[in-house]
């Protein structure tokens, strides 16, 4: 297996290519005949359809988004689409060629998901394509649209989320399912009550896992939790359950989105061409049935988990989901999904295939492995099953470019039915001693390190699936950093002959990613003065629960922030084992203190954020801190003027001001009302705003500011500056924007937060 980085790949962009595209790196020629030939000898697809398959893959792959946020914020957007931009871009002609309008995806629920088949260039060049381009561009830079390819967005909706439901991402980063997942866990949101369920999205790789506070931000979940593990390492946490009697967490629902060769994103991720081998879908299979065994483990009984890879290969796929379901024992069952989400072409999941060795040579079973060597390389379980008939293997899914113009995706579903764990046996009502349960744990997790068999060599995964606003390195995963101590005559029913694990050399232990000293998540006690002056100050409800706020304790900004979490998260947060978690984000951040801490006397002494509004505008129990404004003018005025003053408000709106002290408080704005157009639907905008002395200054940042712009006076950012003379504040974003005029001190320093 090489050693080959995705990063190294630029070397080859030197020198005078024939096949130079003149930008300074070559072509890629979009053939691999190992490729070819490996995928045709597994017979993933009958030979008169492989062709239309292999084509496809060297076509360029459409663009495709989900429209995101909370969900009333996402039907308004889907409104602007279908009723606004898609009718004004019917039958387009560039160069004599016809282009369709963007189409919503017909298998994605609500019409929430788009497709746009017009290549880029055609975008640019018709004035229709293009405004819709732009819209799409300042829409996801407002997060409001999230680009996914369209497979991806498969798995979270076979995962039947509700609100309740405590659900987990082992793999998440950078999160575009999480934030489906998040979505699916907030879809009563019109019901104004925080869900009971929590949303934990874990990655081994900290800089990413970072990623995905960043893609969850505009949904703003309280019940959102960012974890930093290996997926196969995430601790088993005791937890107060409903009842008060405490528990070992477990999880309704499951997504195992494991890291892969990532074959399957040829379409987009081009130099996978060049760099293709089995070898790395060798490498990474014993990872993968890891983090799937440990997530089995963390599944109720009664709960769901979905395994799922951007690869074609089945040694990725239903060889993994074969392993695993040899190792629990019954206690997983493939699921038929054929019925949900009918639209969607899909083929059945493989019940036998091979495995390439060194030379090139197809085994079907590991007996055929002569050399000895060769025999501890290959993990047994990369072979095909001689049970595969009684797992269902054809229940899985696979999801192939030419069926629907698509990437390719591989996902599996599950019903866990029995119990596994010492969780699920306590969950069941037996009565189980704590020494027991803790010997049980133990044995659990040596039970995933055991998974055996593999080479340890670097493997190198292009992450690619995902297109989320951010784009990313390609990320190296080291598969024997990942890996356990083998024990392959320990695991259970492990195929691999106990005279090969003898001689296995003893590896080190496993550990888990170390852990990166975050500030701590602590909860404020209900009676802590600051939560009482917030009560009274903006009028919150007195049964809005008081011991869910939360601070992020970091000596230099200690007590700035005010964060709020779910009952669920609280639960997390109250653990005895709360130092094993490694929890990277958490909470919504609500008030941001103003001015120094002494300084108690203020009047005002926070501010409210653009992130916390949401959740505090459905708890405030009169006007004393909002303000109704329903002049156009004075809306304009806002978003596109820096820190107006309050006098060139129209009369109505500057008596509202005066009447208000200085601070935080809330613009309320019917759009509907106003402009009865661009939607049909009633549109309340609400905005942070700081009443200053004598100007006021809508605290939302310049995307936001843009988005807001174009949807409601149907101007784009750059259209502003020209059309009206005045310019939006490019340099201000929340922070900046934040610092109230009248009272500006430090700058940054105001603004300091945790985060
Ligand atoms: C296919 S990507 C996940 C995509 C993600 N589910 C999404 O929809 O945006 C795989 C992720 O797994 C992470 N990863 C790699 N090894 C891991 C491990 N052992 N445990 C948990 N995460 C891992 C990678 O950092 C990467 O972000």
């Amino acid at each position: 297996m090489g050693r080959k980085s995705f990063r190294g790949r630029k070397g080859k962009s030197k020198g005078s290519d024939p096949r130079s595209n003149g930008k300074g790196y070559p072509e890629t020629v979009k053939d691999n005949a190992t490729f070819k030939a490996y995928y045709k000898n597994q017979n993933i697809l009958p030979d008169e359809e492989f062709d239309e398959f292999y084509s496809t893959l060297q076509t360029t792959l459409p663009t495709t988004f989900r429209i995101t946020g909370t969900r009333s914020n996402a039907i308004q957007l889907r409104e602007v689409i279908q009723n606004v931009l898609v009718p004004s871009m019917q039958s387009i002609e560039v160069d004599g060629q016809t282009y369709q309008p963007p189409m919503s995806i017909p298998w994605y629920p609500d019409n929430l998901g788009w497709q746009v088949n017009a290549p880029r260039t055609v975008l640019r060049r018709s004035q229709e394509f293009s405004k819709f381009q732009k819209f799409i561009v300042s829409e996801t830079e407002a997060g409001n649209i999230s680009r996914q390819e369209a497979v991806s967005m498969v798995p979270p909706l076979l995962m039947d989320i509700k609100p309740h439901m405590w659900v987990l991402d082992m793999c998440a980063a950078p999160g575009s399912k999480t934030a489906q997942i998040i979505e699916a866990v907030h879809a009563n949101d019109l019901l104004n009550e925080i869900p009971t369920g929590l949303v934990v999205a874990n990655d081994a790789d900290y800089k990413r896992s970072h990623m995905l506070v960043h893609q969850s931000k505009r949904l703003q979940s309280p019940c959102f939790m960012a974890t930093n593990h290996f997926g196969q390492q995430i601790p088993t946490m005791h937890v107060r359950d409903e009842n008060g009697k405490t528990v070992a967490w477990q999880f309704d629902r499951v997504l195992c989105d494991v890291p892969c060769s990532g074959d399957g994103t040829l379409r987009k991720n081009e130099m996978i061409w060049n760099d293709w081998t089995q070898g790395q879908a060798l490498g990474l299979h014993r990872t993968q049935v890891q983090i799937f065994l440990r997530g089995a483990q963390l599944t109720k009984v009664g709960g769901r988990i979905v395994y799922s890879t951007c690869s074609f290969n089945p040694i990725e796929n239903e060889a993994v989901v074969a392993e695993v379901l040899r190792l629990t024992n019954g206690a997983l069952e493939l699921k038929d999904v054929s019925h949900e989400l009918p639209e969607l072409k899909r083929k059945p999941g493989l019940t036998t295939w091979k495995v390439m060795n060194k030379d090139g040579e197809y085994l079907t079973s590991f007996d055929d492995i002569k050399e000895k060597r060769q025999r501890f390389r290959f993990p047994a379980s990369a072979f095909p099953p001689e049970n595969a008939e009684s797992m269902h293997l054809e229940r899985c899914l696979r999801i192939y470019p030419h069926q629907q113009n698509t990437g390719g995706f591989f996902v599996a579903v599950f019903d866990k039915v029995k119990p596994l764990t010492a969780a699920d046996r306590v969950h069941e009502g037996n009565q189980i001693d704590a020494h027991e349960i803790q010997q049980s744990e133990t044995k659990e997790e040596e039970l995933v390190e055991a998974v055996g068999g593999g080479d340890d060599e670097e493997v190198t995964t292009p992450q690619a699936e995902e297109q989320t606003t951010t784009s990313l390195p390609a990320t190296t995963i080291t598969a024997a950093e990942e890996t356990a101590e083998t024990k392959m005559d320990e695991t259970p029913g492990s195929k691999r002959p106990a005279e090969e694990s003898n001689n296995q050399a003893k590896k080190k232990q496993k550990q888990d990613v170390p852990k990166i000293q975050e500030a701590p998540f602590q909860l404020m006690a209900p009676d802590n003065p600051d939560v009482q002056k917030l009560t009274d100050y903006f009028g919150i409800d007195p049964k809005f629960p008081r011991d869910q706020y939360i601070l992020r304790c970091e000596e230099s900004a200690k007590n700035r922030t005010i964060y709020y979490c779910s009952k669920s998260v609280k639960a997390v947060l109250e653990s005895k084992d709360l130092e094993r978690l490694h929890i990277v984000n958490t909470g919504v951040r609500l008030f941001v203190r103003q001015g120094s801490l002494e300084d108690s006397n203020e009047i005002a002494p926070f501010r409210l954020t653009a992130d916390g509004l949401p959740l505090l505008e459905r708890v405030l129990v009169d006007d004393r801190r909002k303000i109704a404004i329903s002049d156009e003018e004075d809306l304009k005025t806002l978003l596109m003027k820096v820190m107006p003053i309050i006098d060139t408000f129209s009369k109505e709106t500057q008596e509202k001001l005066k009447n208000l002290d200085v601070g935080s408080c809330i613009f309320e704005f019917d759009v509907a009302k106003a402009f009865n157009k661009p939607l049909n639907k009633s549109l309340s905008l609400s905005l942070p705003i700081w009443k200053g002395r004598s100007s006021v200054n809508v605290l939302i940042n310049k995307h936001d500011k843009r988005s807001l712009c174009q949807r409601i006076f149907g101007v784009t950012g750059s259209d502003n500056d020209n059309t009206n003379n005045t310019k939006v504040n490019t340099n201000n974003d929340v922070d900046d924007q934040s610092k109230p005029q009248d009272q500006q001190t430090s700058a940054s320093k105001e603004t300091t937060t945790a985060e």
